[in-house]
């Protein structure tokens, strides 16, 4: 077999990723993108790697680096992969390489992954640990709210997703989950402050 993908790079050590996880619609995105904003050349998302092909005016390494499918596996195999995961007979995964590529940059790679993902990437076998945290709405009323206010979803994709948040909250909440913090994002302005602090410090 392949020899395994070297993870323990001085670029990652020096830059150590942030895993960021949450039932979807808890504010990810929204204080995401806040942060980016604030400080501009500090952070970076990785390209994923996918073996869909690209739609219209899509580029290989920008949007994903497309790949087929003998190739993906390849990379599973050498253990290339911080997490991956299929979806409507697809393969996505994030790389190693990948998170080096914003850590080479001087950037600190976010990563926006979901929970058969974080526990990927916590039992990786030589990846360096990154910190976890933790989104959580502040209940789970509030969430469905959330989710049907932004308006993206039919009713049934709603539901599902507030079935698939359950179990996301179960996860955070048993001792299993690896999270360096947990942060509810009640009022949006007091989370973003708290998300801030972990992921920059107090100081920045
Ligand atoms: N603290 C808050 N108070 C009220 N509304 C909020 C708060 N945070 C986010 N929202 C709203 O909740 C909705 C969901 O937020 P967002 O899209 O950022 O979630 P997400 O976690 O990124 O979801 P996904 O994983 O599906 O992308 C948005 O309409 C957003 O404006």
């Amino acid at each position: 077999m392949a020899p395994a993908v070297p993870a323990d790079t001085a670029a990652i050590k020096a830059h150590t990723p942030i895993v960021i996880s949450g039932p979807s619609g808890t504010g990810k995105s929204t204080i995401l993108k806040r942060l980016f904003d604030e400080f501009p050349d500090k952070f970076g998302f990785s390209v994923s790697h996918t073996t869909r092909s690209p739609r219209g005016g899509e580029q290989n390494g920008v949007e994903y680096h497309f790949v087929t499918k003998d190739e993906f596996l390849e990379l599973v195999d050498r253990k290339g992969f911080i997490e991956h995961a299929q979806f409507g007979g697809n393969h996505y995964g994030t790389s190693i390489k990948a998170v080096e590529d914003i850590a080479e940059k001087g950037r600190t790679c976010i990563l926006d992954i979901e929970m058969e993902g974080v526990k990927q990437v916590a039992n990786h076998p030589n990846f360096p640990r990154p910190r976890f945290l933790f989104l959580s709405p502040p209940s789970m009323e509030i969430l469905e709210q959330r989710l049907r206010s932004r308006a993206t979803d039919k009713e049934e994709a709603v539901l599902k997703r507030l079935n698939q948040a359950r179990v996301e909250m179960e996860f955070a909440d048993s001792g299993e989950a690896p999270h360096d913090k947990i942060v509810v994002n009640d009022d949006l302005d007091k989370a973003y402050q708290e998300v801030r602090e972990f992921i920059v410090g107090k100081d920045a």
